[in-house]
């Protein structure tokens, strides 16, 4: 299978109007949005419509709804819209009929359709701009154990299975180890069950943390985001950050010391992690209220985002459950 959308085959008279430098994501956006070929419209049956974005992408809702995004997908989502701006800025400049809305269609597509090109020639560039459109690859969906996709020189892309498919059975990919708030924010989905899921603690952590203890959180590789992942023990700087919060005395913490395992929490920081949790739990549970009683958007942009905290919600309940 070969990539048929890359910086090696764009086309001209769109890449010639466009700024030297504008990030390929924008370059490839406009290319679709301008092409009007027959080979592109047959393509263009397969895809999803306006209407679908704007229900599942976070990009689309209300500013209102977006600011009740967890963190990890606010963030995300945040940086979509500051590089969507300067894109759009400068290929407003040289199409000026392309309207605002056609062309953030084909960027979004670009968002979430493409996949990583690693010819030897686009080893030259930053990684947002090796990037390819493959149609029919590109209806593969994603699974926290899928298929891996790979690509040689010599081979193209391949596609490999991790497992035996039963006929019939849905053949997923993997996007990634992607936690529900990056698969929101990037694909406009959340899985029922990901291995990879996990919740940011730095908002009941930050605040807690001096300017000299960040320095020295970060100056050891612990600076954050301070993730708890989905039924798994707390990870090294989660551990470093609570030691220091909690023995603010001890120097250094024991997950600075022993760097072949994850040390154990110790009482004091276990207390206090069970203190954070309860914490972001009550957060979390005033987040969901407001998006209860919120008006913002379509029922079903509510309700995705009422069903992301739900399992927030959910993992910080079983993290409190096994610290008790
Ligand atoms: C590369 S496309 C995959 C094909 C897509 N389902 C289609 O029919 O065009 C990526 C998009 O598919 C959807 N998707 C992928 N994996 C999914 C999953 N596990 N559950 C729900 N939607 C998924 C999301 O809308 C995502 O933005």
């Amino acid at each position: 299978m070969q990539a048929v959308r890359s910086l090696h085959s764009i086309s001209e008279t769109v890449s010639s109007q466009l700024p030297a430098g504008l990030p390929f994501h924008g370059v490839l956006a406009a290319d679709l949005a301008l092409d009007k070929s027959a080979g592109f419209a047959s393509w263009k049956k397969l895809l999803p419509t306006r209407v679908d974005f704007a229900a599942s992408m976070p990009f689309t809702w209300p500013e209102e709804l977006q600011k009740l995004l967890p963190k990890g997908a606010g963030e995300i989502v945040q940086k979509q819209h500051a590089k969507f701006k300067r894109q759009r800025g400068a290929v407003a400049k040289a199409f000026p009929s392309l309207t605002r809305d056609e062309y953030l269609y084909f960027w979004l597509l670009v968002n979430t359709r493409t996949f990583y090109l690693e010819t030897p020639e686009l080893e030259a560039y930053p990684w947002e701009d090796r990037l390819a459109l493959l149609p029919i690859a590109d209806l593969f969906n994603h699974a926290d154990q899928g298929c891996h996709v790979a690509y040689s020189a010599e081979e193209g892309y391949t596609i490999t299975a991790s497992r035996r498919y039963e006929a019939g059975e849905e053949v997923f990919a993997s996007y990634g180890d992607h936690s529900n708030d990056l698969l929101l924010a990037e694909y406009g989905f959340v899985m029922a069950e990901n291995r990879w899921d996990a919740v940011c603690l730095d908002e009941v952590i930050l605040p807690r943390l001096s300017q000299a203890q960040k320095k020295k959180l970060e100056s050891n590789g612990h600076g954050g985001p301070y993730m708890l992942a989905s039924g798994s023990e707390p990870s090294r700087p989660l551990v470093a950050v609570l030691q220091m919060l909690a023995s603010p005395g001890e120097s250094p913490p024991s997950a600075y010391v022993d760097t072949n395992k994850v040390p154990k929490l110790g009482a004091r920081a276990e207390t206090l992690l069970k203190a954070l949790l309860s914490e972001a739990l009550e957060t979390a549970e005033g987040v969901m209220r407001k998006v209860q009683d919120s008006q913002a958007g379509e029922p079903m942009q509510r309700d995705m985002l009422y069903h992301r905290w739900q399992q927030i919600e959910s993992i910080l309940s079983r993290a409190i459950d096994r610290s008790n």
